[in-house]
């Protein structure tokens, strides 16, 4: 844990599973708002969206509607014709790339999944599609700037062009970008480490048989799978800093044993701590088996695990972010066998650079080619 001074704003930075927890857990309440930067009083009308408006009877109101609406098991179960369609599309698509002979065009996966994604969620959210590839790249892109701008120094006028084209609204943003991202970070790391790709692609294959399509009821027996979203949110976490703000009043609150300044902006590095070797063996290493003898799951529970965060601002999306990055990887891996566009080796298919932004993107898109898996899967 670190308190710096950032002009005169008390900052914490905290690398520690305990010290989370007692933020996410313990103080939940007085770690409740976000920190609240001039982007996102510009972004998002003066923070009153769900994810940047303060702690209080509004953000409690309008959270309720949102979990109740829009993303309840119910809810996110009843979308699930949506998924379908979408990811039947996008499928449909890469499929028209490839010939039983194996000879393919490489497809530029990343682009492909911010497309899906932005259909999906904007259909589930919105309860509209944006037809055309230029409306969906605009979406997409727009969920992208979004994130960037977030964490930029504010300078007013850069956000006139995002905010003069289209209306934001965060949930559109949380679901887009995070969900596009999780996928293509996930089967980039599957790439890289073949052994893995092959176990997770007979798990699918496996369950799937030879039917038609991949039933989305079938996720639940894909164990494998479940361990690659897991290992990828950790290793690749979408969202790496949690950030939190301390109640202005005049105590302060106690974490670790030190008093903390009322008031303080928090970021929770969730990065740091899903790289912890005190927590994780080999935490470098794309280890999906590393979930096999324990409980953690997506709930929030475990603090040395936090993709989606904790607590009362942890993501209310997660279980239709799950459901999504799972049911995409599911259909790519029982469609498709892949390989780099000019086989292995090529230095840039292995580049890991990252965007900074609040969601970390792949910096190079994935581009990858489609071998179609056996004839008999053609319907
Ligand atoms: C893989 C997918 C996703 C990841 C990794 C992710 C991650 C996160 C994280 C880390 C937070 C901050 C939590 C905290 O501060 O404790 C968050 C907040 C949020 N997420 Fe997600 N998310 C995902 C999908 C979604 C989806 C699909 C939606 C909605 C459709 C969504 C909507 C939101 C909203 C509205 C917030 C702000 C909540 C608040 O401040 O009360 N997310 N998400």
């Amino acid at each position: 844990m670190l308190l710096l001074y950032l002009g005169g704003a008390p900052t914490l930075v905290v690398n520690s599973a305990k010290i989370a927890k007692e933020i996410m857990k313990t103080h939940d309440i007085a770690f409740a708002n976000r920190v609240q930067t001039r982007a996102a009083d510009a972004l998002m009308y003066g923070c009153t969206s769900l994810g940047f408006a303060p702690h209080g009877e509004y953000w409690i109101q309008m959270r309720r509607i949102c979990v109740l609406e829009l993303l309840s098991i119910k809810r996110v179960q009843s979308f699930h014709f949506v998924r379908e369609e979408e990811v039947a599309t996008m499928i449909e698509k890469i499929r028209n790339n490839t010939s039983l002979d194996g000879g393919a065009n490489s497809v530029n996966l990343g682009d492909m999944l911010v497309n899906t994604m932005t259909s999906i969620i904007s259909r589930c959210i919105l309860g509209k599609k944006y037809e055309g590839e230029e409306n969906k790249k605009r979406f997409g892109q727009f969920a992208r700037n979004g994130m960037e701008l977030l964490i930029e120094t504010p300078n007013t006028n850069s956000y006139s062009n995002i905010l003069d084209t289209t209306t934001p609204q965060d949930m559109f943003i949380g679901g887009t970008d995070t969900t596009s991202t999780a996928i293509e970070w996930a089967m980039t790391e599957l790439i890289k480490n073949p052994t893995k790709l092959k176990k997770a692609q007979e798990e699918v294959r496996r369950v799937e048989g030879e039917k038609s399509k991949v039933n989305e009821d079938d996720i639940d027996q894909m164990v494998y799978l479940n361990w690659v979203v897991k290992e990828a949110l950790s290793l690749r976490a979408p969202i790496p800093y949690l950030f939190r703000q301390e109640s202005i009043g005049n105590e302060s609150t106690k974490l670790g044993g030190y008093d903390i300044p009322p008031g303080a902006r928090v970021f929770i590095n969730a990065w740091a701590i899903h790289r912890d070797p005190k927590i994780w063996d080999n935490p470098e290493d794309f280890v999906p088996e590393r979930f096999a003898n324990n409980l953690i799951d997506f709930t929030g529970q475990d603090f040395n695990f936090n993709p989606f965060g904790a607590g009362r601002r942890g993501c209310p999306g997660f279980s239709f972010g799950v459901l999504i990055v799972e049911y995409v990887l599911a259909n790519l891996l029982y469609w498709f066998d892949w390989k780099y566009p000019s086989g292995p080796g090529r230095e840039e298919d292995f580049d890991m650079s990252e965007v900074t932004s609040l969601v970390v993107d792949k910096k190079i898109p994935l581009q990858l080619v489609p071998v179609l898996h056996s004839p008999s899967f053609i319907t």
